[in-house]
């Protein structure tokens, strides 16, 4: 992180951290005993909402089924406290927490294969079967009037409100530090284009249930402190339409960020007051938070979101100003410039004889239509080959499938001699063969640097990102992408895939939306990538200029077929090659 943007994020902590010590000081001394019961419930909630932040904030999986996790946090407290359990309350605390987690785990399994509003039912099912198992067997301690003691000093209201407040500021902080790994990053891009995570070698699998086990500790913690608050629940505490509420204030507010996550537990703990003092019905709170949740859902984003956002594009303008503006066509440091740049020497490359990349009899079919059929390509280590044809003639299935987002094709893809067929997209981007996609969904509220560390697949030395941004003309690295054009987006995730370092990457017409001087400013970084950066490359272009200045050999499809393949000049010249572009694009006479 550059100066300004580490300095932002050190004052963020501190005010957080600040405003929570003013809490834990002011407040239980100057409310009434009834805010001070209300204000615990408030952080009861802001810490069950953070468990909405890591799910449905970050992760964008619609689960409604948080307040039971919390209730398994609850009932574990309970149930140990009636044992008399060693280790006292705050033992029993992490562990209801724990024992929240195999049942995330269990409930995230499958979301694996099912997302959206089926998955929203799904939860919502394991919600109402809770609610039923809750209602059948009473929380331990309910039948004989078993209490659970606050611990010192704790024990009075304004004590376990402050307890509250520790505990929703730990859990704060340690989901910001892994909101910093790619781990927490991976989830924002999982929430915008799953085939974007796997393409950079995120396992979605593990990503997703990740965030389940994560939010079900968070709740379980959050159902502790409110057995602790209550010193004895009853079923209706984690009733299905508290979750419902909840997720509704999550959708619209945004608990993914701790002002969230506060904002969020005050409306659910004071909603009911604020509505008996209006005098109007209970049923009027739920529907203001549906309709808020509806307009979130339409735009996308939080309010916290929002607001977040609008502060850093405010920040990100200054920044593009004092750098002199987004796109510079030649970076100093970019190819022809005059700034010296370490960029990582090339890896030593294997056999020569070993194409990096070598695809043989590769044959797809979508039902009826034969996308590709028997498909020979090889691309030489150290090249940047050329893969070219008219609309729909299958360049963009052959990325897919060469990939592995295509199952069941037939043929083979060998890297660097090393069969991939048996491996899924996220697998055989981690072996070292990435693309790009030819419409890009990069998560708008990440920084350009953490979009790199995602793709890079380990952790990014700053100066290495911002030579890789600088190469490739995109704007500082802490700029958020909401404030990047769609033409610097394209080379930002063609930067993504080259940060990793791969054996091979496939570019899916990365000079779309850029204009002629841009595409050829391109076409020179790419001839460098190979010695650069030890990255060889495929590009799928329409772009024939580009192709001509950067691909030493071409191969050509129509209708899923290999109609010509060789060195870039004697192809563009085929008179076959020419009929099948006529009057689909130009193929300038080279
Ligand atoms: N998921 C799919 N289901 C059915 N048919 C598909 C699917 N994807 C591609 N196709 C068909 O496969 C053929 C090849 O499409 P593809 O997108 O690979 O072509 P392309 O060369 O990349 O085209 P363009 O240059 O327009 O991007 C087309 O006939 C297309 O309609």
């Amino acid at each position: 992180m550059n100066p300004i943007g580490r300095l932002r994020s050190g004052r963020s902590l501190g005010a957080g951290l600040g405003a929570a010590v003013l809490a834990c000081a002011v407040l239980p001394a100057v409310l009434p005993p009834y805010w001070i019961y209300l204000a615990i419930s408030a952080a009861v909630s802001a810490v069950v909402m953070q468990s909405f932040g890591v799910i449905v904030g970050r992760a964008g999986v619609m689960s409604l089924c948080q307040m039971s996790f919390a209730a398994i946090g609850a009932w574990v407290v309970l149930k140990l406290n009636v044992m008399g359990a060693p280790g006292g309350f705050f033992a029993w605390l992490l562990l209801g927490g724990l024992a929240a987690v195999p049942v995330g785990v269990a409930i995230g399994l499958p979301a694996l294969r099912i997302r959206g509003v089926n998955l929203a039912v799904v939860t919502f099912g394991f919600a109402v079967s809770a609610d039923i198992v809750w209602n059948a067997n009473p929380f331990p301690g309910a039948a004989d009037l078993t209490m659970l003691d606050r611990p010192a000093p704790f024990d009075t209201d304004g004590g376990y409100f402050v307890l509250c407040v520790i505990v929703f500021t730990v859990l704060a902080v340690a989901l910001r530090a892994i909101g910093r790994t790619r781990l927490g990053l991976s989830w924002y891009e999982l929430r915008h284009s799953e085939r974007s995570a796997a393409a950079h070698g995120v396992s979605v699998a593990r990503s997703k249930l990740a965030a389940f086990a994560i939010s079900a500790f968070v709740a379980g913690i959050g159902g502790g402190l409110l057995a602790g608050q209550l010193s004895m629940v009853v079923p209706g505490n984690f009733a299905m339409g508290q979750s419902l509420a909840l997720f509704a204030v999550a959708v619209m507010i945004g608990p993914h960020h701790p002002e969230g996550a506060v904002l969020g537990g005050v409306f659910g703990a004071v909603m009911a007051t604020i509505m008996d003092k209006l005098s109007l019905p209970q049923d009027f709170g739920g529907v203001l938070f549906g309709a808020g949740a509806l307009l979130a859902l339409r735009s996308g984003l939080s309010q916290t979101d929002m607001t977040r956002m609008r502060k850093r594009e405010r920040d990100a303008r200054g920044l593009l100003d004092a750098t002199g503006g987004a796109r510079p066509g030649d970076a100093p440091g970019g190819p022809g410039g005059p700034g010296p740049v370490t960029v990582p020497a090339p890896r030593p490359s294997g056999d020569p004889r070993v194409p990096a990349l070598k695809v043989s009899g590769l044959t797809v079919r979508f039902g009826e239509v034969v996308a590709l059929d028997a498909v020979d390509l090889t691309v030489p280590e150290g090249a940047v080959a050329g893969l070219i044809g008219p609309n729909g003639a299958g360049k963009s299935t052959f990325i897919a499938a060469a990939t592995g987002f295509v199952a069941g094709y037939e043929g083979s893809v060998e890297l660097a001699g090393v069969p991939l067929d048996r491996l899924g997209p996220s697998a055989r981007a981690k072996r070292g063969l990435r693309r790009t996609f030819q419409t890009t969904a990069i998560a708008p509220e990440l920084s350009l640097y953490e979009y790199l560390t995602i793709g890079s697949g380990r952790r990014l030395p700053r100066a290495e990102a911002d030579e890789l941004l600088e190469f490739f003309g995109c704007p500082p690295g802490d700029v958020p992408v909401s404030v990047v054009d769609a033409g610097s987006r394209r080379l930002l995730d063609v930067a993504a895939a080259i940060a990793a370092k791969p054996e091979v990457a496939l570019l899916d017409e990365p000079a779309a939306g850029q204009s002629a001087a841009e595409s050829l400013a391109l076409g020179r970084r790419l001839t460098e990538v190979p010695a650069r950066f030890g990255v060889s490359i495929l590009l799928v272009e329409h772009d024939m200029e580009l192709v001509q200045a950067t691909c030493a050999q071409v191969t050509v499809l129509d209708f899923g077929h290999v109609i010509a393949s060789g060195p870039t000049a004697a192809v563009l010249e085929d008179p076959a090659v020419r009929a099948a572009y006529l009057g689909t694009a130009d193929v300038p006479a080279s």
